[in-house]
């Protein structure tokens, strides 16, 4: 989201003075020829071209626009791309809406797929000229924003006359190409208003700032299957519009850098794309994942200087894993193959996960609502999807909503949709919220505890009535959903600080399931080596080395299941084809650190409501980790311990209650 200061005057831009821009128009009129070394020479070149293009400074303007089915038909090709620049299009013309401001979103060829603001202080044919499916490519209506700046494929600020036709010399503005994460262009964003150069400079520095919000929008949503790092010489942009962005493959090859990386780290994108992280960086991929999961920071070295980065997404990697569909259409949901494991699977051996597992089936058996809490990386949406499947709604679709990643102003109408004419700009036949989308199957509201207030209330009232009316109106739906909800935040400190609704807390949680921290689990070992073959490619056989399993029996596993994940693709991938057994070696130096250090040791990582009574705890612990070592033996264990089979028994009862 940009941030808006204050209005500046450029100055800088106009070297030309307005006299000398008139001057220049009333010698191309009168000698036919446009005068050279007078305007700046975009704007020269720029005339040259229109001249060329068969246009004259009295051109009319009242070209026809696109009829509404190829309007819709565009939207729907630029969806991603209208989406990403909603909160940035709002901003903007609430900011300038006063000054009559209009900010317009152009597609690749120049043909507003979507303007907002004062129109009132237009002329008809210019207000005809900027509504949606009129194009403004620069061969058709000479020197302008949209239309030079794609010529450019540079940001431009055309200033009253300095536009081509005489019938928008009135008008100002200020246009940012819109580039996709290869370079390509996808479309351009524009501010204009009514105004003779002097009483509402547009500026140019903030459609910038806000084409940079929307690139980076769409570049995480584009790479959902890869990893994705915010970069930044100083840690205070990280994740700001000034960020730089890598999309890497999970064994350190970088698959796309946006616009910022390349100047960041002074190199083109070619330079960059297809190359690993080690040789850029001198980094193993794997040490750094594993700084990131722990540190929640890591650092990158070139010779140029040290960069910070953090990790914005990392792929949720089940092999077949589920996808909302992007382009939800009112007619046809198509039934999308849903993969995860079954519960009893899910639970392992481990005795809280299975009497998890056990109520969320039940709760969902009997309408109740399902909240599942745990830490980031636990499983919570692996074990929403898990319920689903084993649950009576399970040929029913399973939507999942990230309330969290969606932008506040968008959220209403991803979960409700809208009827047709809704709004401005709404698509034909409307959208079908996901709520609805969710019919006879699970709504999956991740992250719940990021929902805005004032959605809350309304997504109460849903639950509460099980219909939906939804925007614009139009009849109400009766609704046939489970719903499962999870957050890693603790709700009930949201409720408490009074950033959560208290009765939507209680109508959300029928059941909470907590997830045991990946440390915590007693099945650790299992659960690795089950993992290790869920994700091993064309059944081969690999194992851990007993010292390499004590190890990571011992470790404390911060970033849980996904860490884990991690760890065990990375070891895999430098696996040659003739080994089977992982061991040190395939692990980076920084995480075989990190698994010696005490602050890795899982001892070390004990939540603080159990620290007290400590040597209970570390007693409780060591039983743990023993009975592990011995694969769950409990004579072997006893043994090792010096304790009687019944006195072990005993104590394991302690570890399950
Ligand atoms: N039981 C499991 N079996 C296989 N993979 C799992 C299991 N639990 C978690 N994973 C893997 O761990 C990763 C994280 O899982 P998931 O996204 O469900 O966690 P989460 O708790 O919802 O995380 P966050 O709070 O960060 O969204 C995924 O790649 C998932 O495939």
């Amino acid at each position: 989201m940009i941030s808006i200061m204050k209005k500046s005057t450029d100055s800088t831009h106009f070297a030309d003075p307005v006299n000398l821009v008139k001057d220049a128009r009333n010698r191309l009129i009168e000698e036919g020829e446009v005068p050279s070394g007078v305007l700046r020479s975009e704007i020269e070149d720029s005339w040259l071209r229109s001249v060329n293009a068969g246009l004259n400074c009295e051109s009319p303007l009242d070209l026809e626009n696109l009829s509404r089915d190829r309007i819709d038909d565009l939207r729907d090709k630029n969806r991603g791309l209208i989406e990403a620049a909603h909160p940035e299009i709002k901003q903007l013309v609430d900011y300038f809406r006063p000054d009559g401001g209009l900010v317009m979103l152009t597609d690749e060829s120049a043909t507003i797929l979507k303007i907002k603001g004062e129109t009132q202080n237009l002329d008809s044919a210019t207000r005809y000229a900027l509504e949606p499916g009129a194009n403004w490519g620069e061969e058709l209506r000479g020197t302008n924003g949209p239309g030079t700046a794609i010529v450019n494929c540079s940001p431009q600020m055309i200033r009253g006359n300095e536009h081509f036709l005489d019938s928008i010399g009135y008008l100002s503005c200020c246009s940012a190409p819109i580039t996709d994460p290869k370079g390509e262009l996808l479309g351009v964003l524009d501010l204009t208003s009514p105004t003779d150069n002097r009483d509402l400079p547009p500026n140019l520095s903030l459609v910038q700032q806000a084409v940079r919000s929307i690139e980076n929008r769409m570049f995480s949503g584009q790479f959902q299957q890869h990893i994705v790092l915010s970069v930044h010489s100083r840690p205070e942009y990280l994740r700001s519009s000034w960020q730089g962005l890598l999309a890497l493959e999970l064994d350190g090859h970088i698959h796309a850098a946006n616009e910022q990386i390349c100047q960041l780290l002074n190199r083109k994108r070619s330079q960059l794309v297809g190359r690993n992280l080690e040789e850029l960086f001198g980094v193993r991929p794997e040490a750094l994942l594993t700084a990131l999961h722990r540190k929640g920071r890591g650092e990158l070295r070139t010779r140029g200087g040290d960069f910070y980065c953090e990790l914005l997404h990392f792929p949720n990697s089940l092999p077949t894993s589920y996808k909302a569909p992007l382009k939800p259409s009112r007619n046809k949901l198509a039934p999308v193959p849903l993969n995860a494991p079954p519960l009893n699977e899910l639970a392992g051996q481990d005795p809280r996960l299975q009497k998890g597992v056990r109520m969320g089936s039940r709760a969902l058996a009997h309408e109740l609502p399902v909240l599942i809490q745990g830490e980031t990386g636990t499983g919570k949406e692996v074990m929403a999807k898990s319920l689903h499947l084993d649950s009576r709604r399970s040929s029913g679709p399973f939507i999942a909503v990230n309330c969290a990643s969606i932008p506040e102003g968008l959220i209403e109408s991803e979960l409700f949709g809208y009827r047709e004419g809704a709004f401005t700009g709404s698509r034909k036949g409307g959208m079908i919220g996901r709520l609805e989308q969710a019919q006879n199957g699970t709504l999956f509201l991740d992250e719940i505890g990021d929902m805005p207030l004032a959605l809350q209330a309304r997504l109460l009232r849903v639950l509460q009535e099980r219909i939906i009316a939804p925007l614009g109106g139009g009849d109400e739906i009766a609704l046939d959903i489970a719903v499962i909800c999870a957050s890693h935040r603790d709700l009930k400190a949201l409720v408490a600080e009074g950033l959560f609704r208290e009765d939507l807390y209680y109508r959300l949680n029928g059941v909470c399931l907590r997830i045991p921290s990946f440390r915590d689990r007693t099945d650790k070992k299992d659960f690795i080596r089950y993992f290790l073959h869920q994700l091993t490619p064309d059944g081969r056989q690999i194992d851990i080395a007993p010292d390499m399993m004590k190890q990571l029996l011992a470790y404390n596993w911060p970033g849980n299941i996904r860490q884990l994940e991690t760890i065990l693709r990375v070891a895999i991938a430098f696996m040659e084809p003739d080994e089977v057994q992982i061991d040190s070696c395939h692990i980076s130096d920084d995480f075989l650190e990190e698994l010696n250090s005490k602050s890795g040791l899982s001892q070390g990582s004990i939540p603080p409501n159990q620290a007290c009574g400590t040597l209970k705890n570390s007693e409780l612990l060591t039983i743990q980790q023993v009975l592990e070592e011995n694969e769950g033996n409990i004579s072997a264990t006893a043994n090792e311990l010096g304790i009687s089979r019944a006195t072990l028994y005993r104590k394991l009862k302690q570890i399950e209650e």
